[in-house]
Parts: structure tokens; C-alpha cells; sequence
């Protein structure tokens, strides 16, 4: 089987990640998986762009293979897109989904239901060695809810319900969220990329 690597050690992506390459015949290693440690990554970037290029890069130089990285979050409105690019430590440097969720919970409380508009996005960098790294960026729009739902997925999930849907991210199961998921939406732009692995 294809085998192709994932600059993350976030599981709840590879969760994602491992479903949505299966039908490809494509076996995602993240970097927790792989045999040599890797030291953590540092993400010094102001955009999920530049991050997902920090992580991407310095793994395809390491391993000298096309490597894809995810840099991804939630952006609010009525928070001005915080988190941003800081999703994973929102609530310290301790990366902590719970404590991430209920600071937004609390920074929302009196913000009502018409203002709790947001989106997940996901920026996909792929770096192979000798070429120019490749973005892509999958979005998905929703409302922040007013308390947590659900226990599928990870990070801001129980509080995030898709457009249109009565559910939570987390009330989902992978299957429905992996349909409609900014990580979905990015992966479909380099489907070609993915098929001639
Ligand atoms: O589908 C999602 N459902 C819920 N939450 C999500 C999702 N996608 C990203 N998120 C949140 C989790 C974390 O708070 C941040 C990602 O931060 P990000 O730096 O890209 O990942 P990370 O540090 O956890 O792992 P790594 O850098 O090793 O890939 O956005
Ligand atoms: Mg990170």
C-alpha cells in the first residue's frame, strides 16, 4: 500500500486524515507514527499558510519525500477570526481542547445567537523535495453554539454547528463530518496530486 506522510501529531486530524485518503489506497503516517522521533515543530508563522509550510518543509527536508501538512482552526467574527492561527493555544501554551472551547464559551456568552458566526479552515501545504510547496485552503462556514454537544471529532467540534445542520460537529459521526469538513474540502483540491502518488 501507498504510504504518505503527515507532518502532524495532532490525532484527531489523523483520525480524519486516515479516513479520508482510505478510498485513495493511501496509508497516513503522522509523525507520531514514524520510527525516528521527530522534536516538535515550532509554528512561528502569522498565517496558516506560513505554518503549514514550516511543518510541511522542515519534514520533506528531513525525510527527503513529499510530505503534506495541516495547518488549520477556527476564526470567529464577533472575535475579530480569533482564534486564528492560534486555535491550538488558545487557552495556553499546554494545547488543551477542552480549556481552548470553554474560553470561547465564556468570551461569547452574551453574544447572541445571529453574531455567533464562524468557520473552520484548513490550509494543506504539500512540499516535495525540488518544488515549489503547493497550498490549498478548505473552509467551513457555521455558528459557535452556546455550550458543548456531542463527543465525536476533537478541538472546537462539540461547539460547531455546520450550516444547515441541527448537530454539532461532534454529533456528527466522522463519516458526515468528513463530507462537509473544511479538511474535506481541502483534500478535494489536490485530489489529483493524491492520485498520481
Ligand atoms: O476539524 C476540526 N475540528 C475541531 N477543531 C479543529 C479541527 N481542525 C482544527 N481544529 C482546531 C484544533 C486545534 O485547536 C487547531 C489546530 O491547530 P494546528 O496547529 O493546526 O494543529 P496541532 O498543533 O494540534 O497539531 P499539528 O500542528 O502537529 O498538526 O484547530
Ligand atoms: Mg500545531
Amino acid at each position: 500500500m501507498k504510504e504518505l506522510i503527515i507532518a502532524t501529531k495532532n490525532e484527531g486530524k489523523m483520525r480524519d486524515f486516515r479516513r479520508l485518503f482510505e478510498p485513495y489506497g493511501i496509508k497516513v503516517l503522522s509523525l507520531i507514527d514514524l520510527t525516528d522521533p521527530v522534536e516538535d515543530i515550532e509554528e512561528t508563522g502569522t498565517t496558516f499558510e506560513a505554518n503549514a509550510a514550516i511543518k510541511a518543509e522542515a519534514i520533506c527536508q528531513k525525510f527527503n519525500t513529499a510530505v503534506i501538512a495541516d495547518d488549520s482552526g477556527i476564526a470567529i467574527d464577533a472575535l475579530d477570526g480569533a482564534p486564528g492561527v492560534y486555535s491550538a493555544r488558545y487557552a495556553g501554551e499546554k494545547k488543551d481542547d477542552q480549556a481552548n472551547l470553554e474560553k470561547v464559551l465564556n468570551e461569547l456568552a452574551d453574544v447572541p445567537r445571529e453574531d455567533r458566526t464562524g468557520r473552520f479552515v484548513c490550509v494543506l501545504a504539500i512540499a516535495q523535495p525540488e518544488k515549489e510547496t503547493i497550498f490549498k485552503r478548505g473552509e467551513c462556514e457555521g455558528t459557535i453554539a452556546f455550550e458543548q454537544a456531542g463527543a465525536h471529532g476533537f478541538g472546537y467540534d462539540p461547539i460547531f454547528y455546520p450550516s444547515d445542520s441541527a448537530k454539532t460537529m461532534a454529533e456528527l459521526t466522522p463519516e458526515e463530518k468528513n463530507q462537509i469538513s473544511h479538511r474535506r474540502k481541502a483534500l478535494d483540491q489536490i485530489e489529483n496530486w493524491v492520485k498520481q502518488l
